[in-house]
This record gives C-alpha cells, structure tokens and sequence, in this order.
C-alpha cells in the first residue's frame, strides 16, 4: 500500500516532560484511521508535528515521502483545527475565494469546493449566519484546495448534531475512497466505531493499541454479554439453570469471557423451550478503549 504518513519512533520533550515516547505507525492513502487519547495524551502534539509547526526530539516522520513542515509537504497536507474561525462579514463564497488567491490557485474553484462541501445553497450568506457545522464545511472546504494527499483534522465532529456529523463522514468517505489519507482525532467513540478503518490510542505519550476495532476487540479479550430472555414467568428458572448468572428486568444477564462463549450458548439453548431469545453484546469501543487507555497506569 502506499504510505502517505510514517512516524517511526518518534519522540517529543517539553522540557523535562515527555509527551510522545517512541510512537511509530503509519497511514497510507485512501485509508480514515482515528487517533484516541485522554487529554493530555499527545494527539495534538503528534498533529503538530506532521504538519511541521514544532520540532521533535527523536525518531522519524515521513509526510509523503518528505519532512514534515518542507514546501512538498505543506502543498500535500490539510488541516483542521476544532474550531475553525473566519471572517464573519465574508460570504462563505468570498472567504474561499480568498484562500485560494493565497494559496495561488483560481478563485474561480469557489463554488465549486463549497458544492462539494454541500454549502452551495449558502455560498452568498455571511459566515456570521452560519451554524457550527456549516462553518465546520467551510474549513472543509478550505482543506480540500489544492487536493491534498494526507487530511489531518483535529476533533473534525464536536459540536455538531448527529444529521451533520454524518455528512461530515459521508464526505471523508468520498475523499478516502479518491485516495486521501486521513488522520483525525475524535473522542466520539462510536462514530469513529463506524466510520474509520483503523484506531491509534495514545496513552501518556504512548500508542498502546493499534489496528481495527475487530483485533484491538479479539487483543483486549474482554467479556462478552449473554442477554437471555426467558420465556414468560421463566427467568427464575433460567436463572437457575446458569449458575453465574443474574436478573437484571425482564432478562437473565450472563458475562463470560470471549473463549467461553460458544459453551455458554451451548449452556442456554440445552435450557431448550423456557428460553426465548438470547442476544450477544460485545464489548464497546469505550470499553476497548478504557482497556487500552488505562494500561501503563494512566
Ligand atoms: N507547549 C507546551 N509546553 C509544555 N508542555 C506542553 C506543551 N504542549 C503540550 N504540553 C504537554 O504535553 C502533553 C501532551 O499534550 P497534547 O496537547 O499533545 O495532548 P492532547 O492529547 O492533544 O490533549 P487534548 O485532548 O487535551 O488536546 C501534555 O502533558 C501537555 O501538558
């Protein structure tokens, strides 16, 4: 695959205080990988760094096969603060305009980068009317010029509603599947759950887990949940027949460690006609990401 972003043990000190200790991974092109951390945790040093703002102290960074900060670089990489301001006299229109001028491209595109943000409808409206997500697009919108190869955005979703954050996904999705690398940092669990290929969790300057949810889910090993529904006026009987268990409303709550799930099935259909239903929980994103998070005694 071909590796937009390499950092390979990279380290960065403020003063006496470390906060990023040999963190090494990639990301390559077209592929959403979200980076997690409690505050504190180094995120946007790390974003810093790749976007050459501040030096580090050890290790490696690799942006588009250049260093980070230099003219290639800059050219290839966007960025997008948490909180994005602009002029609020400006329409949406003649603040793009703008950025393109002074990044010396055709303002011309205006229009056509707020279509593709959605906000074509209030391309002539002053930001100052705008809603949080609407300017959220206009940041959007001044990232995608000059088609950048590697997007970083920093908390891209807070502070939106549901409707727009998944518009904002819809249009990553677009930009990855054109080959766009995205690193983003999220504390919205979920949506990062559903909406990027691989998670990144930094703890104390640390990455303590990599990969997708399904490995850091099989890596962390923890318990699963065994709803059973009894059958009408059962759940005692049920109950006693899955010693361990417990009643918790109208269910019968079983949590059983990953490897002894299919036993446990096994346990619960053999009660055979006083069960009605069983559904599986696995564990959540949070409790992945409490797991990993608290390692190293953070
Ligand atoms: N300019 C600085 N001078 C000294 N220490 C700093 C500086 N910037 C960050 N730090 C420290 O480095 C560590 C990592 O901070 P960083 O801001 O990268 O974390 P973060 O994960 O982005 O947190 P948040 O989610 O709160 O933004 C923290 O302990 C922070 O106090």
């Amino acid at each position: 695959m071909n590796v937009t972003l390499k950092l390979t043990s990279l380290t960065k000190r403020y003063g006496a205080a470390t906060a990023l200790s040999g963190v090494s991974f990639s990301v390559s092109a077209g592929e959403r990988v979200a980076l997690l951390g409690h505050n504190g945790a180094g995120k946007s040093t790390l974003m810093k760094i790749v976007l050459g703002l501040i030096p580090f102290d050890g290790g490696e960074v690799s942006v588009l096969g250049v260093t980070p900060g230099s003219a290639v670089a800059r050219t290839g990489v966007a960025y997008l603060p948490e909180n994005v301001a602009f002029h609020p006299a400006l329409t949406g229109e003649e603040q793009i305009r703008l950025f393109l001028s002074l990044r010396g491209e055709n303002p011309g595109q205006a229009r056509a980068l707020l279509e593709r943000v959605g906000l074509h409808e209030a391309a002539g409206r002053r930001i100052g009317s705008y809603s949080k997500g609407m300017r959220q697009r206009v940041g959007l919108a001044q990232a995608l010029i000059g088609h950048p190869r590697l997007l970083v955005l920093d908390e891209p979703t807070s502070g939106l509603d549901p409707v727009s954050r998944r518009d904002f996904y819809a249009l990553l999705d677009g930009l990855a599947a054109e080959g766009a690398a995205i690193l983003l940092s999220s504390h919205a669990l979920t949506e990062v759950e559903a909406r990027t290929d691989r998670i990144v969790i930094l703890s104390g300057g640390h990455l303590v887990a990599t990969g997708a949810l399904e490995t850091l889910r099989r890596q962390a090993g923890l318990p699963v949940v065994l709803l059973v529904t009894p059958v009408s006026g059962q759940a005692m009987a049920v109950a006693a027949g899955l010693p361990g268990s417990r009643i918790a409303g109208d269910k019968v709550v079983l949590t059983v460690p990953p490897d002894d799930k299919l036993s446990e099935l096994a346990r619960i259909t053999a009660l055979g006609t006083i069960i009605a239903d069983v559904d599986l929980v696995p564990p959540s994103l949070e409790d992945i990401y409490s797991h990993f998070s608290r390692r190293d005694g953070q």
